[in-house]
């Protein structure tokens, strides 16, 4: 076993890639050693900002390199596909960002090209390593609340980012705005159900109060049926303001109720707290370390070094992220029939 750092390549360095960069930086056993951008502005500012990495102006001269182990792709959503499937071709790890692809056939050639590589493949589902979502996960696990019956996760907040070139906003490029922030809590639900089977079917709804852009649902609501008789709830509007995010959990013994709240999605102060119920008392269960998505990711980035390190597991494997696009793209049809949708059609 290798105690030397693990060098990191990171393509795109826009609004969520700058924090990957500083999270690779500050992530002890991990090196930031060089970055794929597109444009001018954004290769000088990486540039700037990181004079000991080598930038590109194009992601496969990145790849080519032979001392990279691993690749964080950090990409508009429509371009994982191309170049994820390039650095599991070039024999590196990948670090994902989700959504994991725009369609399940994306997904799957990806899972193919990494089998057949030998590659690890890791999707980032940050939340699974919040110190707060994710003790609720092990208080699940340990049985405090019995056997799970019932989900909520529920975000209320301000409008997505546009992103570069306004691809937030593209249908062809983003793929659905179920696949950019509702992914996470269909993730999120389906990891808290596990005891309570695998999804089976969805009904779904949502509006816009864009006039002229329906398929933009800034509201949206989701309802999630598992083979094992709970169910999942997943709630979001984007008409809001802030950053308030939600879950309430019950099972056959107790239940758990969590908040986080932020004016931001990417605050290093938030409010947040988990109380738990196991059928005779009300606690509030100590949270060790702050909780947010820029502690998340951090971690995430540590998660992957000791993978590949250590053989540690990934905290959300290909198979999850396949599992949650299949879950969105489940969804997404359902607004648009108006009807139920079995999950079976999408595995
Ligand atoms: N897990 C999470 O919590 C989050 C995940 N994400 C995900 O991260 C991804 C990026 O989102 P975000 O950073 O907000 O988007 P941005 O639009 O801010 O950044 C995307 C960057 O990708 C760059 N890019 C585009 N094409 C290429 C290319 N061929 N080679 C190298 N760089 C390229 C753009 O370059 P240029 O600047 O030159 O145009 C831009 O800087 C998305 O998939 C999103 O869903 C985002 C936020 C949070
Ligand atoms: O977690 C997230 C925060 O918001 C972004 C959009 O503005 C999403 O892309 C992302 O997944």
């Amino acid at each position: 076993m290798s105690d030397k750092p693990v060098k990191f390549g990171l393509v795109g360095f826009g609004a969520w890639g700058q924090h990957h960069a500083n999270a690779i930086t500050v992530t002890e056993g991990a090196e930031l050693v060089a970055i794929a951008a597109r444009s001018d502005e954004s290769v000088a500012a990486a540039r700037a900002a990181y004079p000991n990495a080598t930038v590109y102006n194009d992601f496969n001269e990145l790849i080519a390199r032979d001392d990279l182990e691993v690749v964080d792709v950090v990409v508009p959503s429509h371009l994982h596909h191309t170049v994820a499937s390039a650095v599991l071709s070039g024999g590196k790890h990948l670090l994902l960002e989700k959504p994991m692809g725009v369609a399940l056939d994306e997904c799957d050639d990806m899972i193919r090209i990494a089998k057949e590589n030998d590659r690890l493949f890791c999707v980032g589902h940050e939340l699974r390593l919040s110190s707060m979502w994710g003790k609720a996960y092990q208080m699940i696990q340990d049985g405090f609340i019995g056997k799970p019956l019932y989900t909520l996760v529920e975000l209320s907040r301000n409008p997505y980012r546009m992103g570069a070139e306004g691809w937030r906003y593209d249908l062809s490029r983003v793929g659905s705005w179920i696949l950019e922030e509702p992914i996470h809590f269909f993730d999120l639900a389906r990891w808290y159900m596990e005891p309570s089977g695998q999804p089976e079917r969805i009904y779904a709804t949502a509006n816009s109060k864009q006039q002229d852009h329906p398929e933009l649902h800034d509201n949206f609501s989701a309802i999630m049926h598992f083979s094992g008789g709970g169910y999942a709830v997943v709630s979001q509007t984007l008409a809001a303001f802030e950053h308030h995010q939600t879950v309430k959990i019950t099972g056959t013994k107790g239940a758990l109720w969590a908040s986080w709240s932020g004016a931001k999605d990417r605050t290093r102060h938030p409010t947040f707290s988990l109380r738990a119920f196991d059928g005779e008392e009300v606690t509030t269960v100590p949270i060790d370390k702050p909780t947010g998505e820029l502690f998340e990711l951090e971690d995430q980035i540590a998660r992957m070094v000791d993978a590949i390190r250590r053989n540690v597991p990934l905290h959300c494997t290909a198979d999850d992220g396949r599992w949650s696009v299949a879950m969105c793209l489940a969804a997404e049809e359902s607004v648009r029939a108006g009807q139920t949708v079995e999950m079976k059609n999408y595995l």
